[in-house]
């Protein structure tokens, strides 16, 4: 272990010993605890026993940085999962953590820079204007232009921390497996691993704003969401400037409801927003979670999306979107049968994979959730349990469709929190539909003429040129196999006369080597001339010998 690593561990242990969050353990994990925490530093007493679990919790995990606190983040959004009260208060942990001295935050900002501030923004505010888990917000003004604008300024130092955190969860991950080996269905290592590059990747703001500026390129005309403007010119890597948005938060319910807000369709406009980017886009914004999603109106009738914090996103190719909308569909009729038929039959679970085992496996842990009616149906829990099915079967999920999946449980336990009775599969349907239609019947082949067509146009101008160069480049070839067709005949009367049949093999052995050397995959012709010559001539050796 390093110096750093035994520092954060020695603070974990405190922060959980402070804040009560070993009594608060599963029974069984109690005697790891004890092991682990409670036996070194004996003497630490809860000194929070006055306030509640819940609000225990996210002090703790409040006190143990971003690592933690991105976990909190997460579990928030699931309150279909939590009691209330459990996710009211990881909620806050969104963009109230507490902030590090401005001052530093100045100069980290004007190192970054390399000017002052007063040289490039005016009314610069000191009291930030949010803080998170990784960085803080201030807002200012554009010196240039007047326009109102925030500056997201990296926390200084927080990388070795989040490393050396990581570090010491996948050792506590393996210590987990070695003494509860049940834990391994959890794959706890890997969700470590996983999420260490998760973290890791938002540290750098770069990456934020190109992912920003492509969201809001796709977005850009789109009445149900807006995504802010990036100043390219101040982008470094631990800071980013950007259009200031207003907005109600979308955790903000309340506010929502008392403007009057259709929560029906914002919930709705919010899964539709995400299959457009999923299905028309293949680029989604995949960390939405209620601190980065906020509401705007041209009226309480028409409200419109806000999503910012673009340092996590998902790329999708055409086979992971033929996979979600033709397994999705089947899901939808409930066709465990057509589910297992197209994981065969693609290739994603290996051949031998028997088609009834693998619709028996899926009819098992499926059906269950299909009890319930299709609108209290998670998308994300179908999709975690056919991949949980697909792994034992030998299918290798990939990452892009893990990260989709848990994007989709954010999306649904939002849409769900705005508008309780929100039917995500009927919202979702005629996207999977259109989607399947669009790649299946006359209208792909149309797309595909359409997408090749700027190429062949392109190249239609050089036509006569290329035929002319493959003619010229031919006759040349055939001159050269006249050339050698004369001299290995010449050579071969010689040699017939003297009755040497190895000569023979050999000048065959050379012009098959000939052949695979003037090989030419565009005109094969001669290639194959010269090599059946070739073989000709060794067969005849062969007989002259014998
Ligand atoms: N363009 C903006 N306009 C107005 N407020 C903003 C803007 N960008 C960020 N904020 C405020 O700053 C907060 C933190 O920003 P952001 O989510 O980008 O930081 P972060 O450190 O990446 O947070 P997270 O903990 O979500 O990873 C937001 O929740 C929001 O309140």
């Amino acid at each position: 272990m390093t110096l750093i690593e035994l520092k954060r561990f020695y603070h974990i242990q405190k922060v959980i010993l402070e804040y009560g969050i070993d009594e608060l353990l599963p029974v069984k994990l109690q005697p790891l605890s004890v092991r682990l925490f409670r036996k070194s530093i004996f003497w630490l007493k809860n000194k929070h026993a006055d306030k509640s679990p819940a609000e225990r919790i996210k002090l703790a995990l409040q006190q143990l940085g971003p690592v933690f606190i991105k976990f909190g983040q997460m579990l928030s959004t699931r309150r279909d999962l939590l009691p209330q009260e459990f996710a009211e208060q990881l909620a806050m942990l969104q963009d109230q953590v507490p902030p590090f001295d401005s001052k530093l935050a100045m100069q980290e900002i004007e190192s970054a820079l390399g000017k002052s501030i007063d040289d490039v923004f005016d009314d610069f505010d000191m009291v930030p204007l949010a803080s998170a888990s990784i960085a803080q917000v201030h807002t200012a003004k554009l010196k240039s232009n007047g326009e109102e604008v925030v500056i997201k300024i990296i926390r200084p130092d927080i990388e070795p921390i989040i490393r050396a955190d990581t570090q010491l969860m996948k050792r506590l991950s393996k210590v987990l497996l070695k003494l509860v080996p049940e834990a391994a269905r959890l794959r706890p290592l890997e969700v470590v691993m996983d999420y260490e590059k998760t973290i890791l990747d938002e540290l750098n703001l770069e990456r934020e704003a190109a992912n920003t500026i492509q969201l809001r390129r796709n977005f850009l005309d789109s009445k149900e969401l807006y995504v802010p403007e990036i100043y390219p010119d101040f982008t470094h890597k631990n800071m980013i400037v950007m259009e200031r948005i207003y907005g109600i938060p979308v955790s903000d319910i309340a506010a929502l409801k008392a403007q009057g807000t259709n929560m029906k369709l914002l919930a709705e406009r919010g899964v539709e927003t995400f299959f457009t980017q999923v299905f028309r886009d293949s680029f989604f914004h995949a960390d939405m979670h209620p601190g980065n999603v906020f509401v705007s109106y041209e009226t309480p009738e028409d409200p419109r999306w806000i999503g910012i914090d673009c340092g996590i996103v998902g790329t999708l190719n055409r086979e992971d979107k033929r996979y979600l909308a033709e397994n999705l569909l089947a899901f939808f009729h409930r066709d465990y049968r057509k589910v297992a038929e197209l994981h065969v039959d693609s290739g994603w679970v290996p051949s031998y994979v028997d088609v009834n085992d693998f619709e028996f496996a899926i009819r098992t842990v499926c059906d269950p959730i299909f009890e319930k009616p299709l609108a209290e149906i998670s998308f994300g829990h179908v999709l975690v349990n056919l991949f949980a099915t697909a792994r034992k079967f030998d299918m290798t999920v990939q990452p892009q469709l893990v990260l989709l999946q848990k994007t989709l449980l954010y999306i649904e336990g939002l849409g769900r929190q705005l508008y309780p009775q929100l039917d995500l599969w009927d919202t979702a349907k005629p996207f999977l539909e259109r989607w399947v239609k669009e790649q299946m019947g006359p209208q792909a082949v149309f797309s595909a003429v359409k997408q090749r067509a700027p190429f062949w146009a392109e190249k239609l101008p050089e036509l006569p040129e290329l035929v002319f160069d493959t003619l010229t480049k031919a006759t040349k070839q055939q001159a050269k196999l006249d050339k050698l067709f004369t001299q290995a005949e010449q050579f071969t009367q010689n040699q017939a006369q003297s009755g040497k049949g190895r000569y023979l093999l050999s000048v065959g052995g050379v012009i098959m080597i000939c052949a695979a050397i003037v090989y030419n995959p565009d005109s094969t012709s001669l290639a194959f001339n010269l090599a059946s010559f070739g073989f000709g001539l060794t067969a005849l050796g062969w007989f002259k010998l014998k």
